[in-house]
């Protein structure tokens, strides 16, 4: 793990009230896919190229994942996290701010996380909000058709923002759902078709798992996918993030980009996922640590410090990634 990540997440477990700290580190079930999204980087190993000479790579290839409930980190949430961004900050349906302000703040493109609602007006009326705030696509998370069991949040009797936070992107909807917990409902791949219909912003879709729903992705017309288990907290049964990866880009063949979060921890760990077919990776939890210890300042610290050592990685390599590079630690 890169040291200041570590540093800031000591930092921020000492200064976070306790239910909060294990809501945002918390998995499903027994917490095996938790563990295993960071193991799995740690099983394998990269054959460096040598004698390429100064190789241009690629960009800091990292974007934010979509956390929810950024105010329970740091009083100034989502609106910190975006200052610092820099890069894509793919923002949660249930951001403590309203999504309009998190893009007035960015200092990098905003995308839009989204849970399709049971109610198709709340959808399309979230949808518009995303576009009017100037968002530049949406991700649509399709790996929750109902919530998962998070036995930490359960024994603290934790499910609900507490008073005085809300989902600040839920106010003022139709048949005005809650403001202090999101719902999730099963949906199905026409309901991916009636949000391409309704927007031209690029529909993503995180949570993609499976090879076959990749390529059932490409046909549907999804501008790209995120292979994720949602950092272990949804089925607490799936590979790591990391091991479902190689067969879905493979499936994918280059049509769309694909991109991969779970356990991203250091710059080695960016450059493992980019050589094994990844455009890019998504970073979860150390920005909600960097936020909790630091807020601004310790977002542009973890951000900061994967990306010199992404550099320092990619230079060690030769300069280019690829999956030739990639060993299997005996
Ligand atoms: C506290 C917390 C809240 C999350 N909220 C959301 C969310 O609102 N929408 C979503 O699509 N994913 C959400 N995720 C999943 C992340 O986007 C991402 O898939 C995961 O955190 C990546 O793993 P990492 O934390 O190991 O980097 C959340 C994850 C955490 C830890
Ligand atoms: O906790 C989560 O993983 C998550 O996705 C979520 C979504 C909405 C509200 C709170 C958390």
């Amino acid at each position: 793990m890169n040291p200041v990540l570590a540093e800031l997440h000591e930092k921020a477990r000492a200064v976070l009230d306790p239910v909060h700290y294990d809501f945002f580190a918390g998995g499903a079930g027994d917490e095996v896919v938790l563990a295993e999204n960071e193991a799995a980087f740690r099983r394998l190993a990269l054959l460096p190229r040598v004698l390429r000479g100064e190789e241009n790579g690629p960009e800091f290839p990292v974007l934010i994942s979509p956390t929810a409930f950024h105010k329970l980190a740091h009083p100034d949430g989502e609106l910190a996290t975006a200052r610092a961004a820099g890069t894509v900050l793919v923002s949660s349906m249930a951001s403590t701010v309203p999504i309009a302000d998190v893009v007035a703040a960015a200092t990098g493109p905003v995308w839009f996380q989204l849970y399709l609602q049971p109610d198709p007006e709340v959808t399309e009326e979230l949808i518009r909000r995303a576009e009017r705030a100037g968002c530049a696509a949406l991700v649509v998370t399709v790996d929750s058709p109902v919530f998962g069991r998070h036995r930490r949040d359960l024994a603290h009797g934790f499910h609900d923002l507490p008073a005085g936070l809300a989902a600040e992107n839920m106010r003022d909807l139709p048949g005005t759902p809650g403001l202090r917990r999101i719902e999730m409902a099963p949906f199905t791949w026409a309901d991916i078709d009636r949000v391409r219909d309704l927007t031209s912003l690029p529909v993503w879709l995180k949570g993609v798992l499976h090879p076959d729903d990749a390529v059932l992705a490409v046909e549907h017309g999804v501008a790209g996918i995120f292979v994720s288990n949602h950092g272990g907290r949804q089925l607490d049964v799936v590979p790591a993030a990391l091991d479902a990866l190689p067969a879905v880009v493979d499936a994918v063949g280059g049509r769309i980009p694909v991109v991969l979060d779970g356990g991203v921890r250091s710059g080695a760990d960016i450059a493992l996922a980019l050589a094994l077919g990844a455009s890019a990776a998504g970073i979860g939890r150390p920005v909600l640590w960097g936020l909790a210890a630091d807020g601004e300042a310790g977002v542009r610290k973890v951000l900061d410090a994967l990306r010199d050592e992404f550099e320092h990685v990619l230079a060690l390599c030769g300069g280019q990634l690829s999956r030739d590079m990639v060993v299997v630690r005996c």
